[in-house]
Parts: structure tokens; sequence; C-alpha cells
């Protein structure tokens, strides 16, 4: 890769770039041309060992520092990080081949909002004092020790940040094991960290596939896990950390709903349905991918649809006018195309796009279909690509229900000029992270997760301070012991 700034090296370890070459090869690949950037090596058992080991022990002097001072470093990075913002997003667009249309606006910045966000509330994490007539309780926030972050590899330096910031400002370690197919951003996190004034070993990036990852977890100086991955990932992780019960955050994937009905303003209607499912060539795990639309403005919106879609350059990712990217692997694209076979077996009626685009990379064309009910496999199974799903509904009972009968809960947004009736649907939908009038807005400050089998915990938000650190309660007392004998 013709890249100064790219990484030195494949792990970041206790402060610096550190590499095994006895560890299995880890090609990258430019998902734009399929060629090969970097080759990194998986992390060998002795180097995970050498990270949780520096994590374990930088952890104790960092828990000792004030929250002032962690949150000091932690403002610091994010003013590092949006200083850098260009060159991290045209690392980001080499990690994953989203448009640095998109890198360059969603992706650093995202990741600089969690470390200021968090930053800010470092220093104002206290317990509280309880008063019990005389005597008295009061509570010790304290960090859990160890933190293990797994991540996905749609939003490498996002879901490295959104876990290793409230981590860090509870006053924990980090050992973060990036997607293998995306390994490169995290370890420009963790470097923009040391830079900031973080001790060495606080956070700490190792690469690997999903036994370094099942290593981690399995180690008992780690206290929690938090991952970000599909659901049948999460089930193995969650497995294996509560035989040892450990802490978890799950952020998984989902099958999410969108619901728009007639009164809709109709071009919102579709900006909505179009951030819900070709942002990030569809790989975005709380797309609303289900998209309900209500009979009377189905051929409507459709036509708009197809109007706009024709609007969207597909291309070189690094170009600021491509709009749609390639998915990240050429694995990721046949699991889409298979969908898309399904989906056309299956009876569902191709409205827009459903082919490959001819080159190197792994593009595919944004895909609509429309005519699709609940029993298809493309409105049942997250596709994780630029395919929608266009279903039809008579009235509001019948959108809740069907919106409502899937294992997911991760998002679900609703589209109507009757704000009543947008509060009323929202309210009945069971999903964690929901919208009106809009779609995959993510700020920091807000409370990010699913329900049902979308996961467990959230991300983001004071919440997340409760899933970073624990109360201690200590009862003080002020008179005798009363003891029975
Ligand atoms: N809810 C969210 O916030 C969110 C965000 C982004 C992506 N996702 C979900 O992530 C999925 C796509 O990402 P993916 O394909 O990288 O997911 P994945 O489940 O294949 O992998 C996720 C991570 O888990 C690791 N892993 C795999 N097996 C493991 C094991 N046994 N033990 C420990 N770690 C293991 C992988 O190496 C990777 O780092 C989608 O389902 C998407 O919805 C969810
Ligand atoms: C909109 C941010 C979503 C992160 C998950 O993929």
């Amino acid at each position: 890769m013709a890249y100064e700034t790219q990484p030195t090296a494949s792990h970041f370890i206790n402060g610096t770039y550190v590499d095994d070459i006895a560890g299995t090869s880890l090609p990258v690949i430019y998902p734009a041309t399929g060629k090969v950037i970097a080759t990194l090596h998986e992390a060998t058992p002795a180097l995970v060992d050498q990270a949780l080991a520096a994590a374990a022990a930088a952890q104790i002097e960092w828990a000792k520092m004030t929250g002032r001072e962690r949150g000091r470093i932690l403002t610091d990075a994010a003013r590092l990080i949006r200083k850098r913002n260009h060159d991290l997003s045209v690392l980001e667009t080499y990690d994953t081949g989203k448009p640095y249309q998109e890198t360059s606006v969603a992706d650093a910045s995202s990741a600089a909002d969690a470390l200021e966000y968090f930053g800010g509330l470092a220093a104002s994490l206290t317990g509280e004092h309880i008063q019990l007539g005389e005597d008295w309780v009061y509570t010790v926030r304290e960090p859990l020790g160890v933190c293990v972050g797994i991540g996905a590899w749609n939003y490498p330096t996002q879901i490295a940040c959104w876990k290793a910031a409230p981590a860090l400002a509870c006053g924990n370690a980090m050992v973060f094991k990036p997607s293998e197919t995306t390994p490169l951003s995290a370890l420009k996190v963790a470097e923009i960290l040391v830079e900031a004034g973080l001790p060495a070993g606080v956070f700490n990036v190792v690469q690997g596939t999903g036994p370094v990852g099942a290593q981690l977890i399995g180690d008992p100086r780690v206290a929690k896990v938090s991952l970000t991955g599909s659901v049948p990932t999460g089930r193995k992780v969650y497995a294996a950390a509560a035989s040892n019960m450990k802490h978890v955050t799950m952020e998984l994937g989902g099958k999410s709903p969108l619901v728009i009905f007639d009164d809709a303003d109709l071009d919102n209607a579709v900006g909505g349905a179009i951030l819900a499912n070709f942002y990030s060539t569809g790989q975005v795990c709380s797309n609303g991918t289900r998209v309900f639309v209500q009979k009377g403005i189905k051929d409507a919106f459709l036509a708009r649809l197809a109007e706009r879609l024709k609007t969207a350059t597909i291309g070189d990712p690094q170009d600021p006018n491509t709009i749609i990217g390639p998915m990240v692997s050429a694995r990721q694209r046949e699991i889409v195309e298979g969908y898309i076979a399904k989906g056309i077996e299956e009876g569902a009626r191709l409205v827009a796009g459903g082919k490959r685009i001819d080159g190197d990379g792994f593009f595919i064309e944004p895909t609509i279909f429309a005519d699709v009910t609940d029993n298809m496999t493309i409105a049942k199974e997250e596709i994780f690509g630029p395919v929608m799903a266009v279903l039809d509904f008579e009235d509001e009972a019948e959108a809740i229900a069907r919106a409502n009968a899937t294992e997911f809960g991760l998002s679900a947004g609703v589209f109507t000029r009757d704000i009543s009736r947008a509060h009323r649907v929202i309210g009945q939908i069971k999903a964690g992270s929901c919208f009106i009038n809009s779609y995959n807005d993510a700020p920091v400050e807000a409370p990010f997760g699913g329900s049902k089998m979308s996961g467990v915990g959230r991300e983001n938000s004071k919440t997340a301070i409760n899933h970073y650190s624990q109360l201690k309660s200590v009862y003080v007392r002020m008179g005798d012991v009363e003891a029975p004998f």
C-alpha cells in the first residue's frame, strides 16, 4: 500500500508495535482492487499472553490515576484523531472499502466523539452516600480490570473506540482484537492513544481469527468481554465468558424493520430507506432491511427510490465523489449473491440491481426487491449487504405484528407525519435503537444496542459506564455491634 501512515507491524503491545513472523500470515486485501496491500501475522499464544500481561500490569497504575487525568488523555487522543481525520479516513477506506465520502465524516470522527465524551465523563464517575439512620453506606465505582474488545469489520475505528473509550475512562485496561478482515485501523488508534499520553499497556491490539479471540476470552486475567459481531459468534463468545462469570457486552446482528406509512413525506421516507440499506454498502448492523411500505404509497415510493438510486455513483472508494463502494471481501459478496439468488427463486420481484459489477474489486449493484413476503429467506435472515426487501402492509396493527416477528431486536424506524402514531408504533416495537422520521443516527450521547438475539448491554452514553465498572458498597456502623451471642 503506497500509504505513508500505515501501521508498521501487526500488533501493538505495551506501548509499541511488535510482530512475530511465527504467526500465520494475515493478508490485508483492498476490497476495491482485490489486491493484497499488507501482510500481517496472527498473534501466537505467546503474544496474546504478552498483551494480557501488559494490560494486567498497566491497569493497576492506570486505575490509581484520577478520572480527570485519565479523561485528559482520552480527550487529547480525540483531538489528534480529528486533526488526522483525512489520513485515518484514507486508511479506513483501504481497510474496509467504504467510500472516503463516508469514512471522512463517520468513522474517525465517531471514534473521536467517543473518546471526547467518555474523557469528559471520567472525572465525574463517583459512587454515592446512602444514609441509614446514624449508620451509612458509601459506594465506590471500581473498574472491572482487564477488558477484551473483539471487533467486526464494518466500522473498525469506531468499534475500537466505542469499546476502549468507556473502558479506559473507568480505569480498565483493554486488549482489542480487530476483525481479521480489517486489521489496520485499530493499530493507529493504539498509536494515537500512546501519543496522547496513555501509559504503555493500557490499550493493546492483537491480530487474529476466532482462536485468538477464544484465547483472550478464556484467560483468567480477563474480567469483561465486549463483542461486536454476528449472532452465531455471539453465542460462542457469551457461552465462553459465562463459564467463568465474566461481564459481557454483545453488539450483534439484526434484521430491522422500517415502517413507512401512507402519510409520510415521500422524499424523507425514501431518504430514510436509502440510509437504512445502502450506507457502507449495506454493511451496517442496525440497517432497516425489511422496509414495510403501506399500500397507498408503495408505487410512488418504489418509483422515487429507483430515480434516486440512478444518481448513486459506484466505483473507486478513495474518490470523494463515490457514494457506493465494494463489499468488504469476496466471501461477503458471495454471501450476498446467494441471498439475491434465493430472493429470485422464492418469488420476490427484483426491481433494481442484483448483479455483480465486473472488475477486480468486490463490487455488487445496490439491489431492491419488492413484493417480499415474511416467509422469504431475504426477509428473515441478516444479509449484511446492499439488499433492500420491500414488503406491503395495510394497517398499523399488522405492521407492528410483522415488524416484531423476528428473533432480532437491534433497530426499528417509522416514517409518518402523524406524531402520535409514530410514538405509538415505536412504543410497541421490540428493538433497542429506534428512529422516528430518521434512520441510523448513532450519537455517542445515546445508548446503542439491541434486544432479543441482537445483543446484551449498551454501548455509548452514560449507560456504558455501568458496563465497564462495578459498585463496591461499604457499610459503616457508627455504634456498637449487636451480635446474638
Ligand atoms: N450491533 C452492533 O453494534 C454491530 C455492529 C457492527 C456489526 N455487527 C454485526 O457483525 C456481523 C458482521 O461482522 P463479522 O462478519 O466480522 O462478524 P463475526 O461474528 O464473523 O466476527 C466478529 C469478530 O469475532 C471474532 N470471532 C469469531 N469467532 C470467535 C470466537 N469463537 N471467539 C472469539 N472471537 C471470535 C472474529 O474474528 C471477529 O473479530 C453482522 O452480524 C453485524 O450485524 C453488529
Ligand atoms: C450506525 C452505526 C452502526 C454500527 C453498526 O454497524
